[in-house]
């Protein structure tokens, strides 16, 4: 019978946050909570045949590098901060090695690529840069973070969240089993939106699974706190988004993204004035909005294509974005695009799965001089970056940045050229 744990030594640190370590057959096991160096007790959470994921029970020999978890919620065994175990310049160290593995293995750019990105921190401190989050109410109305792969609760607070984030949203009367949707805008207003409990929501790792899948279909929802819209501004314009929709978590984020977009436009070679714009993925528009307001080398704007499935971003987009040349499009890219006038320039910034092949197949067709690319999943983004390769692109700069600083995951920009 295969056991449940195993005391394990872990050399590497991969892609998705866990530790490598091989068994006593030489298969490759991803110990979550484990750093390279490390003798842990891993218990075995997925077995297959080529590889294995397990977490860190114990640590039979810490490494130097490990430090007392700087996230309480995450030292009580919440999955927010899944890097909170060690010092901010380890971290970073990790991210970056991750990511140089992924663009090279799975990406396979070739020597024409640049030297893989550095990881940029966007703000001075690790903690204190969230500015919406998602908990769960316990049974009792106690908000507070899942413990990861479990429908237990844990009440101490993340390190994450800007100051005032969670401040007395016990006190809120939020219905038990439900979750809590909290935002601020930059206005430094908080607004809580609660959505209603799962149907058979249950207990245990199964019906932690199941009620997973249930939370992400659409639920009823209560406005608790403050107003139904969030208002944020970046640059010249101003958003009002819903509660539940879409912003970046990082509040230093939209300015840094927008920055790179700008920049990157910039420098791109065979950009005309009046250029046309595809704001793929678009959101509320925040990345082609970067454009509209002028400055640096970015020749001027003639029309942006914005695509976006999200009727409350969009709605959003129409407000803010009036007296601009964009064109709103609801749908999915995939679908949509084909009927878009010609791009100049893409910006692409898919959810976490990537934008996948068809689209890109889509994008490449439509003959851009240029696309700058988002991702916030370092595979997926090595996967995209490989089929615009495959498709005559060539990656030209790229940066990566720590938009959730303790976790593993980084944010990755490129900027990709036609020949
Ligand atoms: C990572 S967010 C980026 C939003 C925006 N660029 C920003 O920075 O605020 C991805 C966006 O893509 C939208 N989306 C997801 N799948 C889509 C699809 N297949 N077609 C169009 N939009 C999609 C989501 O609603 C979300 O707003």
């Amino acid at each position: 019978m295969t056991p449940h744990t195993a005391e394990l030594t872990v050399t590497g640190y991969a892609n998705g946050g866990a530790g490598v370590a091989h068994d006593a057959d030489g298969r490759v096991v991803f110990v979550a909570g484990a750093l390279p160096g490390e003798r842990v007790l891993a218990r075995f959470d997925e077995q297959r045949t080529s590889y294995a994921r397990a977490h860190t029970a114990a640590v039979l020999e810490a490494s130097p590098e490990r430090v007392h978890p700087l996230c309480p919620a995450a030292a009580a065994g919440a999955g927010c901060c899944d890097l909170a175990y060690t010092g901010a310049g380890y971290a970073a160290q990790l991210r970056a090695g991750a990511l140089a593995d992924v663009l090279e293995r799975i990406g396979r750019l070739g020597p024409q690529a640049p030297q893989p990105p550095a990881v940029t921190a966007l703000g001075p401190e690790p903690t204190g840069w969230r500015v919406r989050t998602r908990l769960a109410v316990g049974d009792d109305g106690a908000p507070g973070l899942r413990v990861r792969g479990s429908s237990r609760i844990v009440t101490e607070p993340c390190a994450g969240p800007v100051s005032g984030l969670l401040d007395g949203l016990g006190d809120l009367g939020a219905v038990a089993a439900g979750d809590l949707v909290v935002a601020v805008g930059s206005d430094g207003a908080r607004h809580v939106v609660e959505l209603a409990p799962v149907p058979g929501g249950g207990r245990g790792r199964g019906a932690a699974q199941r009620s997973r899948s249930r939370r992400s279909r659409p639920r009823a929802e209560r406005l608790i706190e403050g107003r139904a819209l969030v208002t944020q501004q970046l640059g010249g314009h101003t958003w009002q988004l819903p509660v539940t929709g879409f912003w970046q978590a990082h509040r230093e984020a939209p300015a840094t993204y927008a920055a790179t977009v700008r920049d990157f436009a910039g420098r791109a070679g065979g950009l005309r004035a009046g250029m046309r714009v595809w704001d793929l993925y678009g959101g509320a528009g925040i990345l082609g909005a970067a454009l509209l307001d002028g400055g640096g080398q970015v020749p001027p704007v003639g029309a942006v294509d914005l695509v976006e499935t999200d009727p409350g971003a969009l709605a959003a987009a129409d407000a803010a974005l009036t007296a601009d040349p964009v064109h709103l499009h609801r749908g999915d890219v995939a679908g949509v695009i084909a009927g878009l006038p010609a791009p100049d320039l893409v910006i692409a910034d898919p959810p976490r799965r990537g934008a996948g092949g068809e689209v890109i197949a889509a994008i490449a067709a439509a003959g851009p001089r240029a696309v700058v690319h988002v991702g916030c999943d370092a595979g997926a983004f090595a996967r995209d970056l490989r089929d615009y390769v495959s498709r005559g692109f060539r990656v030209t700069d790229w940066r990566a940045f720590d938009a959730f600083p303790l976790t593993h995951h980084v944010e990755a920009i490129a900027l990709l050229e036609s020949p």
